[in-house]
């Protein structure tokens, strides 16, 4: 068991984030950081498995913003790794979509409503006096299409649905282009390359002392001098300051207990932000039946149930002649698969591809189904905010309390839910904390140095006005009960 010894920083999650977070906190000078993590791998929700003969990602998959306005830092390190990337264009499904008899949709029928589906989306952000061009889109209510049009509108939204964090402008404008990771080391193999200078040792060797695995933190104790952290195997480690960087959905949970407890407007902000849960179903054939020519990569199974086994990919693209297919499911259908066996999940897939394709197609010889939602390290695949356009809720999760910062995908407010949005984010977190070390060292060689507790144990409690009429203070000098003023609070306390 480690006995606790005192580190400047803990990393909790080596995630994309956490690790961007820990190098730049080791690139400007801070050593002693130590990561903990749940699980027995690095990557998080960037992560690979074999199966049939290749790797596949059963996290994320796409490099997406890329050639857009701003750069994505994560399409440079795969360009620096030479990481294999496919371009790989889905809005293409629309003009594949198969009714239930197997029929495909007539194109004419496919620009129309995808067309009316857009318009349909921004109207109704519009409704909402939502500038149509920063926001996602928000999910339609449940309706029960009943024409052709109508069902390619419908299948065309849940389109848009199943990747809520694109921007309306994503689809409209076609200077963004997205590639698949196509690549046997993974998407995970650009986490590696950010991470060899500082966790690994030259033989590729874990460093023991930055990098922890099996590390479940159950609890994490703060107080204006430190923060300990406990783990499930009762290991407990003591830090300066930690930074948390674990999912939306596990902050969601009670897998973590603060103490004191967070307060109010911070696990309220936390449980506004949406959680999305995402599938992709592998399937293993014998060989191909399904159409392989140019644009035919992805097609949409129109069935009247909403979200049943609908967005199909082939694999030909990426590892041409492995003969899988993708199914991507998502939310409900995504929590009811999940609960089933592998093998009811097998048998639904190949209802549904028969119907598409006719009864004579081979059965699938493997099948492989990530489960994101009953994942305690996850709970859920990516954060999914409604309407982006109140910050207020990002900025209040993404708000450090006390010596605890947050950071993750969820805390990205222009990129939340991609990979890029996970890498910038663990910089900026990291900035933020470099800033506030900074800021402390210059308050201890100026002398300044204040007692609050005792203050606070003389006036049982401490009034706003009270706060800001104390000079030196700081946020990390405020007991979490203070917070229960209010975020307008702190920052006037902060002088
Ligand atoms: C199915 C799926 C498809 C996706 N597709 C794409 C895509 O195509 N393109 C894209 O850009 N993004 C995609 N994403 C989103 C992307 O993967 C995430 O936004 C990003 O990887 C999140 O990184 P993170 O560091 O914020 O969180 P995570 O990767 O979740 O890292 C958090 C880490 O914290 C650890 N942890 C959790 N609890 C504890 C604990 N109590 N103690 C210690 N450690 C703990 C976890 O094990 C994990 O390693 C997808 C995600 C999923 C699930």
């Amino acid at each position: 068991m480690d006995s606790p010894s005192r580190s400047s920083v803990i990393v909790i999650g080596a995630g994309v984030s956490g690790l961007s977070a820990a190098k730049v906190l080791v690139d400007n000078g801070i050593d002693d950081v130590v990561i903990l993590e749940a699980s027995d791998r690095i990557g998080g929700r960037v992560c690979k498995e074999n199966f049939g003969g290749v790797s596949v990602e059963l996290g994320a998959g796409w490099i997406v913003g890329v050639g857009g306005k701003e750069p994505n830092p994560v399409w440079e390190l795969a360009l620096k790794s030479s990481l294999r990337t496919c371009f790989s264009d889905y809005s293409n499904a629309r003009y594949n979509i198969y009714d239930r008899s197997g029929k495909i949709f007539p194109s004419g029928v496919a620009a129309d409503s995808y067309k009316k589906a857009v318009d349909s989306a921004i109207q109704k952000l519009r409704n909402q006096g939502v500038d149509a061009d920063d926001v996602s889109i928000v999910s339609e209510p449940p309706c029960t299409p009943k024409t052709p049009m109508e069902l390619a509108i419908d299948f065309i939204l849940h389109d848009f649905e199943m990747a809520e964090v694109e921007p309306i402008s994503t689809y409209l404008d076609f200077g963004e282009r997205e590639f698949l990771v196509a690549d046997e080391r993974g998407y995970e193999y650009l986490l590696y390359k950010m991470a060899e200078d500082f966790l690994f040792t030259s033989e590729g060797k874990i460093l023991d002392s930055r990098l922890k695995l099996n590390k479940v933190v159950r609890e994490i104790q703060h107080s204006r001098t430190g923060v300990t952290v406990t783990t499930e195997d009762g290991c407990i480690y003591e830090a300066n300051y930690v930074v948390l960087s674990v999912s939306i959905g596990v902050l969601q949970s009670d897998l973590i207990s603060f103490t004191p407890p967070l307060p109010r407007w911070k696990t309220e902000a936390i449980e506004k932000c949406d959680v999305m849960v995402y599938t992709k179903i592998f399937l293993k054939f014998p060989y191909k039946f399904w159409p392989c020519a140019p644009g035919k990569e992805f097609f949409i199974y129109a069935h009247e149930r909403r979200g049943y086994y609908t967005f199909w990919q082939n694999m030909e693209n990426a590892y041409p002649g492995s003969n899988i297919l993708v199914v991507t499911i998502t939310n409900g259908e995504s929590k009811r698969i999940e609960a089933q066996s592998d093998e009811e999940t097998l048998k639904e897939s190949m209802e549904v591809l028969r119907d598409m394709f006719g009864p004579d197609i081979p059965d699938a010889i493997d099948i492989l189904v990530p489960r994101w939602w009953s994942n305690r390290f996850q709970r859920g695949s990516y954060s999914n905010y409604p309407i982006i356009s109140d910050c207020q809720v990002v900025q209040n999760i993404k708000e450090p309390i006390g010596r605890i910062y947050f950071t993750g995908e969820h805390t990205s407010e222009r990129f939340n839910g991609y990979v890029h949005g996970g890498y910038l984010a663990g910089i900026d977190t990291s900035n933020a904390l470099l800033e506030e070390m900074r800021k402390d060292k210059e308050r201890k060689s100026d002398g300044q140095s204040f007692l609050l507790e005792p203050l606070l144990a003389l006036t049982g409690s401490l009034t706003l006005t009270q706060t800001e009429s104390v000079s030196g203070l700081h946020k990390c000098d405020l007991p979490t009960q203070l917070y229960l003023n209010g975020k307008l609070g702190i920052q006037e306390a902060i002088l």
